[in-house]
């Protein structure tokens, strides 16, 4: 089994929890917040910064209960007419909670350019490495999934840093901070409301579990909906070719009624847990109230005292709540981490060779080997069968079969989508599984059926980004191909911006413009999917003669439904359940009277074999 099909299927993706044990999930939950600290290493100065202004906020503003205490009692109560010193605390309390709002601004920024950063490289990091996970895994985990994977968990991660963490710094040392100070004005009743501890440890402890179970649940239905609408926008036309819409929104009435219910259970969970303890809260006030009323009675406290220890009781259950609030962010960024880590942790099947073979690119003159090749994409069940294929430099070869003859198959066997499973793909004479990635990717030029446009303008589209192709260079090549006209036609020209997959463009517009692409890159194998499938015959001359002078000096392989393309290839191989059966120039297969001629006759009759 492939190291990658060795992983779990997308489903494990979305909830990696399932099938875990508590101490595996306490492993991994170690695991991902250890992964997560050594993101936040490079940023450890700003952590300290962080601390340091989240201290002089806090204590700014706890002190200004106990500045109320001083006026209360120092002088409002012992009957003290000095303005002076009202002035004075009023003046200190007006700096304190200037001092307060600046500190605690400072504090959030950085804490927030931190957590902005560590997550837009965590973002980066996981972009890059799943462009580099192989074809097999994307086979299995649908594209809606990993959407949500690179968008909403790392937008997770972010609110924790700039929530939870947030909150676990300011209000876990607001908490520390009242503890000292209660204990400070007056230890007994302190004593007293430390007995409110313990209880708060058993309700958050008795809420933990089932508020994990309810937000990964919401999360696993949240992403299935996600991918679903992903899934039903890349297919929309045929969705509504074959007036599958009201089927399709039932099914998506099922997916979101699910995630409504989830969600609904999660919130249900969260408004209990949370006004557990505003109950608790406020039975304390009326605990102290009683107590420190007594005691103000029997002139054991002062009036001060009670004024700031009531203050402080309220101001106790403020942080416990607002880091209990931030339990489920927690929970998601815990589920969330895993999810990410557990896309970084797939090893792609196909890598670069740890020691390449040195090739020139320049001197490669695509001879291709296909030596006893066997493939299946399941194991046991073979497409490609001990394919004997041999393939002369600048030979232009016609592939033609039924569907799911293992033509496509073949094709990305050479491309190394995919490794063979025994036998061995050779280009001139080198296994290509010891040529390196980004070399063998300059070697072969793909165009397909569909080929892929990305948002951008036409020069971008054609030298892919790469400024070190110019301009000049692009408009050579759309020109040597047959591009330029329609171009030209274009309101912007060259510079006209299409929209994603090129969806204002024709199939054969698009053709034309990877055409232009093989002409940029050079590549010394051109490999055609049934380029010319469903063209009319207008376009399809236009891609037979730019076929004909891409070819030209290139080592190509046409893979095509119908035969007019390839009947002047040098050899046309005839594909049937995953074997080669036969082989040979047009003219020599129909004196053959085979297959060959039975899909010629098909043809001739303007039916489409394939199809
Ligand atoms: N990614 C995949 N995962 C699993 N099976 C696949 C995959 N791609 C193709 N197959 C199966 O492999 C077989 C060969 O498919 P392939 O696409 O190579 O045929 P083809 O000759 O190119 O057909 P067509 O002319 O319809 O494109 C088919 O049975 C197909 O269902």
């Amino acid at each position: 089994m492939s190291k990658e099909s060795s992983k779990r299927g997308p489903e494990a993706v979305s909830d990696p929890a399932a099938g875990m044990t508590n101490a595996d999930e306490k492993r991994r939950d170690g695991a991902a917040f250890r992964i997560l600290a050594s993101y936040a290493k490079p940023h450890r100065l700003t952590f300290f910064w962080v601390v340091c202004c989240a201290i002089i906020a806090i204590a700014a503003d706890l002190m200004q209960p106990y500045l109320m205490k001083i006026a209360i009692d120092d002088n409002l109560m012992v009957g003290k007419n000095d303005f002076g010193t009202i002035l004075e605390i009023s003046g200190i309390f007006l700096i304190l909670s200037v001092t307060g709002l600046l500190f605690s601004y400072l504090q959030n920024n950085l804490l927030q350019f931190a957590g902005q950063s560590i997550v837009a490289r965590i973002r980066k990091e996981l972009f890059e490495h799943i462009s580099k996970l192989s074809m097999s895994y994307f086979d299995r985990v649908p594209t809606g999934s990993l959407i949500t994977h690179v968008s909403s968990d790392t937008e997770t991660v972010s609110q924790f840093f700039t929530q939870v963490l947030l909150s676990v710094v300011r209000d876990g040392l607001t908490l520390v901070f009242i503890i000292v100070l209660m204990f400070h004005l007056d230890s007994t009743l302190a004593l007293y409301c430390m007995i409110l501890l313990p209880i708060i440890a058993v309700i958050a402890i008795s809420f933990r579990t089932y508020m994990r179970k309810t937000y990964q649940l919401s999360r696993t239905q949240l992403s299935r909906l996600v991918a679903f609408v992903a899934e039903n926008l890349a297919g929309m036309n045929l969705i509504q070719v074959f007036h599958q819409e009201k089927e399709q929104q039932e099914q998506f009435t099922n997916r979101n009624s699910s995630y409504f219910r989830a969600n609904l259970r999660e919130i249900r969970t969260n408004v209990l847990f949370n006004r557990s303890f505003d109950i608790l809260g406020n039975m304390s006030v009326a605990f102290v109230t009683w107590l420190g009323g007594m005691a103000v009675f029997n002139k054991n406290m002062e009036f001060g005292v009670l004024y700031a220890f009531i203050t402080y009781i309220r101001l106790f259950f403020q942080p416990i709540n607002a880091i209990t609030q931030q339990w489920n962010t927690l929970q998601s960024t815990n589920v969330s981490v895993q999810r990410i880590w557990s896309i970084f942790s797939v090893v792609p099947d196909i890598r670069s060779s740890d020691n390449p073979q040195p090739i020139r690119l320049e001197e490669v003159q695509g001879r291709i080997d296909f030596n006893h090749v066997t493939f299946g994409y399941e194991a046991g069940s073979p497409i490609i069968k001990d394919l004997d294929l041999h393939i002369r430099p600048g030979e232009m070869i016609g592939v033609v079969g039924t569907t799911g003859a293992g033509k496509s198959t073949m094709i990305s066997l050479l491309c190394r989508f995919y490794d063979v499973q025994s036998g061995s793909v050779l280009i001139d004479g080198n296994d290509i599984r010891d040529i390196a990635q980004p070399q063998l990717q300059r070697m072969i030029g793909l165009v397909q059926q569909e080929p892929y446009l990305y948002s951008g303008s036409i020069i971008d589209n054609v030298r892919l980004f790469d400024e070190s192709i110019s301009r000049e260079d692009v408009v050579r090549a759309c020109k040597f191909v047959g591009a330029d006209p329609l171009v030209q036609r274009m309101k912007d020209g060259y510079d006209t911006r299409l929209s994603e997959r090129g969806s204002g463009l024709s199939a054969g517009e698009r053709q034309l413009i990877s055409f232009a692409r093989i002409i940029v890159f050079k590549p010394k194998v051109l490999i055609l999917d049934e380029a010319t499938a469903n063209l009319d015959s207008q376009t399809e001359q236009l891609i037979q003669s730019a076929l004909n002078v891409v070819s030209e000096g290139r080592t190509t392989l046409v893979i095509a439904h119908r035969l007019s393309t390839i009947m002047q290839a040098d050899r046309i191989l005839v594909m049937r359940q995953g074997e080669v059966v036969e082989e040979g120039t047009h003219r020599q297969l129909l004196n053959q009277h085979g297959y060959y001629e039975q899909l010629y006759m098909h043809s001739q009759g303007k039916v489409n074999y394939g199809a």
